[in-house]
């Protein structure tokens, strides 16, 4: 397959000192659904490359940082990448574990072999050299260096974890402190007390994942929340909304889901799950606010078993302080207050991202930069909007790379293909 046919002009670089590859194609940085993508696409252009991940796996968010009970949840057709559809025998919410085991077998299917536990930590357009420069520190400590023609960012929206400066959380409260990317189930918290803050997908599951396991969850809802069906009799409201909006704008499609979710779920703000202003569809777009797609919380929120309580003011040793003067006396708390981009720690001087990690030109143009700088995954589309940004880029560099080759105007000093 072209990775391996591919070789590189190791040497070293005399003015920094380190290792150093010519990379004889694009340079993608990341190996989870967005990097597999663009690179199956590469592959069947004929096109050489190096994925580089930090991890030691592929997909590592997916198999390292969520927990056990998690299915997809849109229906398998949305989240299939390009070129190999899931097997018919996966349901139609394949789980976690099927999920994983797909994206090994496409990694194998396309011969893909990241190169792992390389974090990158720079990457810098050299404009002399019309090349970018990405340096990756190996297994935490050797520094290497890889230049090439182009650059595939695809580390992901979800790349880091968002721990909020909550007053007494570190210092004074005490009891245990998780993020959701280190929750597995709620084994270990059977007969706790727990405070999960957050009521994004992941913290309505987990609340009721602790309720299957006999503990008390508290799920902290400081402000609005957008909760839809799944499903509408029988059918998934995902697929739904898709349908309408080929026919309805946005602000009409979501009208229409609101009216449905009211029919199903009821009134939600009784609860304490005021929704927004704006609606589910228009948030995702503007904001990238997901909304909660059901999975059986909110039956458990109705009988009481999940507490449904405002923002926190402060936390003091076993007890959290709510912004209404309640007090909740807990013996763990779970963040579940979402993910960032870190795209802003490694690309260097370039303003095709924002300091908020996102593509700085609005959705369809957010996908490529100047300078042969591409972006997959990072529409707030989920895994159809990583299939559709890696064909693109995967069109786009096989287009250019074959017009360098036909005519020989690829850099003497890369190895030739
Ligand atoms: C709990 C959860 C459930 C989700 N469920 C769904 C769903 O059901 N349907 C859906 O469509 N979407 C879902 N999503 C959205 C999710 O973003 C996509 O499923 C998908 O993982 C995106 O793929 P990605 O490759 O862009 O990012 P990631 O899967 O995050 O992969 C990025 C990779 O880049 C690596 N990386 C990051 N920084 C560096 C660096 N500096 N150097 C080298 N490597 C680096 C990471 O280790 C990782 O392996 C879910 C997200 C979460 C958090
Ligand atoms: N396949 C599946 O079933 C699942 C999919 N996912 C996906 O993963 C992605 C991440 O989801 P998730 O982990 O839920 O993160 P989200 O970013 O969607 O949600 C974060 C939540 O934390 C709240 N929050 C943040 N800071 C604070 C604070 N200081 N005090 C109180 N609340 C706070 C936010 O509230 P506010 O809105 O007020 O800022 C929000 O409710 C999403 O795209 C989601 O759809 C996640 C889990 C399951
Ligand atoms: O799960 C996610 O984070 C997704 O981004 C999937 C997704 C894309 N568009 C949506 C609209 C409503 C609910 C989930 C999604």
């Amino acid at each position: 397959m072209a990775q391996n046919l591919m070789e590189h002009c190791n040497q070293y670089d005399d003015f920094l000192s380190r290792p150093c590859t010519l990379v004889n194609g694009p340079i993608i940085v990341g190996a989870g659904p967005s990097g597999l993508a663009v690179a199956a696409g590469l592959c069947q252009r004929g096109v050489p490359f190096v994925i580089l991940e930090r991890t030691d796996c592929i997909s590592s968010l997916w198999q390292r940082r969520t927990y056990d009970r998690l299915k997809l949840h849109l229906p398998k057709q949305f989240c299939q990448l390009p070129d190999l559809p899931f097997p018919d025998c996966y349901p139609e919410y394949p789980s976690k574990d099927q999920f994983v085991e797909y994206l090994e077998s496409y990694a194998a299917r396309f011969a893909i072999s990241p190169r792992f536990d390389h974090s990158v930590r720079s990457a810098k357009y050299d404009d002399a050299a019309g090349l970018w420069r990405v340096t990756a520190v190996v297994a935490g400590s050797e520094v290497v260096e890889y230049i090439g023609r182009w650059l595939v960012v695809a580390t992901g929206e979800n790349a880091e974890k968002v721990v909020p400066e909550l007053e007494g959380l570190l210092d004074e409260f005490g009891r245990d402190v998780t993020h959701v990317c280190d929750y597995k189930s709620g084994e270990r918290y059977r007969g706790k007390r727990v405070i999960v803050v957050g009521c994004g997908n992941s913290g309505m599951e987990i609340s009721l994942d602790l309720c299957d396991h006999n503990a008390s969850p508290s799920m902290v809802v400081r402000d609005s929340v957008h909760v839809l069906p799944r499903e509408v009799m029988g059918k998934s409201t995902f697929e739904l909304a898709v349908l309408l909006l080929k026919w309805l704008p946005l602000r009409v499609v979501d009208k229409v889901l609101l009216v449905l979710a009211r029919a199903v779920l009821g009134n939600v703000a009784k609860f304490g799950l005021k929704r927004p202003s704006a609606g589910p569809l228009e948030l995702k777009n503007t904001r990238g606010r997901t909304p909660v797609l059901d999975t059986g919380a909110l039956a458990k929120i109705k009988s009481g078993e999940i507490k449904v309580v405002p923002g926190i003011k402060r936390f003091s040793p076993g007890k959290a302080e709510l912004v209404n003067g309640q007090i909740l006396d807990a013996d763990a708390v779970i963040l579940a207050t979402g993910y960032r981009s870190n795209v802003p720690l490694w690309l260097q001087g370039c303003d095709f991202f924002s300091k908020d990690g996102m593509p700085t030109s609005a959705f369809p143009n957010g996908w490529k930069g100047t300078r042969g700088v591409y972006a997959v995954g990072f529409t707030r589309r989920g895994l159809s909007g990583v299939a559709s940004d890696a064909v693109r880029i995967a069109d786009d560099i096989g287009m250019a790379w074959q017009q360098e080759t036909k005519l020989g105007k690829r850099r003497s000093c890369l190895t030739p293909f």
